[in-house]
């Protein structure tokens, strides 16, 4: 399996080299150059699997070929390990059409575990098969963060740099990331928001001689792995409730774009998805986007589900390209578009299409406090402020499509523990959730962290200065 580039001036890429590259140095993103399709009988066939093998069977088509193959099983087996619950993503059934996929079993309570355990292993695999160091980038929100520490802490030859917003994320999420006192891990607060940060790392990586030099690879779902490893669980969902024979949608709490394309991906497989909801807060770019054809992301709003408190969103570059059937002069003219002017306009025909599978629907701070509060009312669970912002928009979708009597099942993908924001969900039940004892195991005392202004060339200098890929460092075997 070949990788292509979204923007089609960089080198196609095995799986390996994707991994190893993050975003394409063209400023594209990797996509694999067709899509592998599972039929029917396959998909039937997953009925009944662990996890492991459903991953194994769904990553191996994007690893054909490659030698981070061989590495596959090992590396599932260790990163699921340390799961606290059996089915890995287990399915809960909330109301007669609503079922709720936890995605929050892993080291640090978000769906971001799911793939970083793999990722981690698989570049550091392929690091030491190459013998060489690498300088892992990444811009976080709150989740994604704490995830790519857990992942990537003490290993050898690999450095991490995370750059989060300071002040926007919350203090169980920040002190996740700056209490972990291993020396290859670096915080960096940055004095700005998430697409700041974001912006930030995209320019690191654009400044090709930096990038070689540091060897800097990155963490975000701008990578490639991290969003086929995430496909995994629409198929484990989806299969639960009975598919291939019935179709099922899903709700996805959306910042960069990057779970909800891992349902887009699976869509392609042949996975029967009938819809996939865009569930956003008030950064709402994207529910704008389908009222008007025009993207056009404005300043980050701060809410109550900071994880989602993005206006840039990475990953829809990914969907444009496909939507132009991959004509990259076009996905170049509407991304020069977005750079030169702020915004990109789509096509009648490309908005048409997006509406064919997608919905977007934006969650006011009152609505997701009523939904945590409703949800615990009436099931007794407690929801972390993302998984409310989807429930209340596959509501909104339900309500806009008159789909009151629809049989499909709509899943909604909870991706945080309430136990991350015990202040919102107190707020909304009077309840402070209890903190899993792997969590309170994984929370230091004493914060290792560096303010630094959101200038591009005080974090390039950070970064140079703490990066053991850029000063030449040997890995001791
Ligand atoms: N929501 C994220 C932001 C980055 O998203 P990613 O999936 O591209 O890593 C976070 O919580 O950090």
């Amino acid at each position: 399996m070949k990788y292509v580039s979204t923007r089609g001036e960089a080198p196609s890429l095995s799986f390996e080299g994707a991994l190893l590259a993050g975003l394409a140095r063209d400023g594209g993103l990797y996509m694999p150059e067709t899509w592998p399709h599972f039929s029917e009988k396959e998909i039937a066939g997953l009925a009944g699997l662990d996890y492991i093998d459903v991953a194994e069977r769904v990553i191996r088509p994007f690893l054909e070929d490659d030698p981070c193959l061989d590495d596959l099983r090992e590396v599932l087996e260790e990163a699921y390990a340390g799961f606290d619950h059996p089915a890995v993503t287990p399915l809960k059934q909330i109301t007669p059409k609503l079922w709720i996929l936890e995605l929050f079993h892993g080291p640090t309570l978000a769906f971001k575990d799911l793939a970083m355990q793999v990722v981690a292993r698989l570049m550091d695999r392929a690091l030491i098969r190459k013998g060489g160091r690498a300088t892992v980038l990444g811009a976080t929100s709150g989740d994604t963060g704490a995830a790519a520490i857990d992942a990537f802490r003490g290993r050898k030859a690999i450095d991490v740099v995370i750059l989060h917003p300071k002040g926007r994320v919350t203090e169980i999420q920040r002190r996740q990331m700056t209490t972990v006192d291993d020396p290859n891990v670096h915080n960096i607060a940055l004095e700005g928001t998430f697409d700041d940060c974001q912006a930030i790392v995209k320019a690191l990586f654009n400044d090709l001689p930096l990038r070689d030099r540091l060897h800097l690879t990155g963490v975000n779902s701008i990578n490639w792995a991290r969003i086929v490893a995430q496909t995994v669980y629409y198929f484990t969902s989806a299969v639960a409730l009975g598919a291939p024979w019935r179709p099922v949608s899903y709700t996805v709490p959306t910042g960069n774009f990057g779970d909800i394309f891992a349902g887009y991906v699976a869509q392609q497989m042949g996975l029967p998805i009938q819809r996939l909801v865009i569930a956003t807060n008030a950064n709402d770019s994207l529910p704008r986007a389908f009222a008007t054809g025009i993207y056009e992301p404005k300043t980050v709003i701060a809410t109550s589900s900071p994880s989602m408190d993005i206006q840039l969103a990475s990953n829809f570059e990914r969907l444009m390209f496909e939507l132009v059937d991959r004509n990259v002069g076009r996905v170049k003219e509407l991304m020069t578009e977005l750079q030169d002017t702020g915004k990109l306009t789509m096509t009648p025909d490309e908005l048409t299409k997006l509406k064919e599978v997608f919905g977007a629907y934006s969650i006011s701070e009152e609505e997701t406090q009523e939904t945590i509060a409703r949800v615990y009312r009436k099931t007794g669970v407690l929801t972390d402020p993302h998984t409310a912002v989807a429930i209340g928009s596959a509501l909104d979708e339900r309500r806009a499509l008159d789909q009151g009597n629809t049989t499909t099942p709509m899943v909604i993908l909870s991706t945080a523990d309430a136990a991350k924001f015990p202040e919102t969900v107190e707020r909304a039940t009077g309840r402070v959730p209890e903190q899993p004892q792997r969590l309170k195991d994984r929370l230091g005392e004493t914060e290792r962290c560096t303010s630094l202004p959101a200038d591009y060339q005080t974090v390039a200098d950070f970064i140079s200065k703490h990066s053991r890929a850029g000063q030449g460092e040997e890995v001791d075997a």
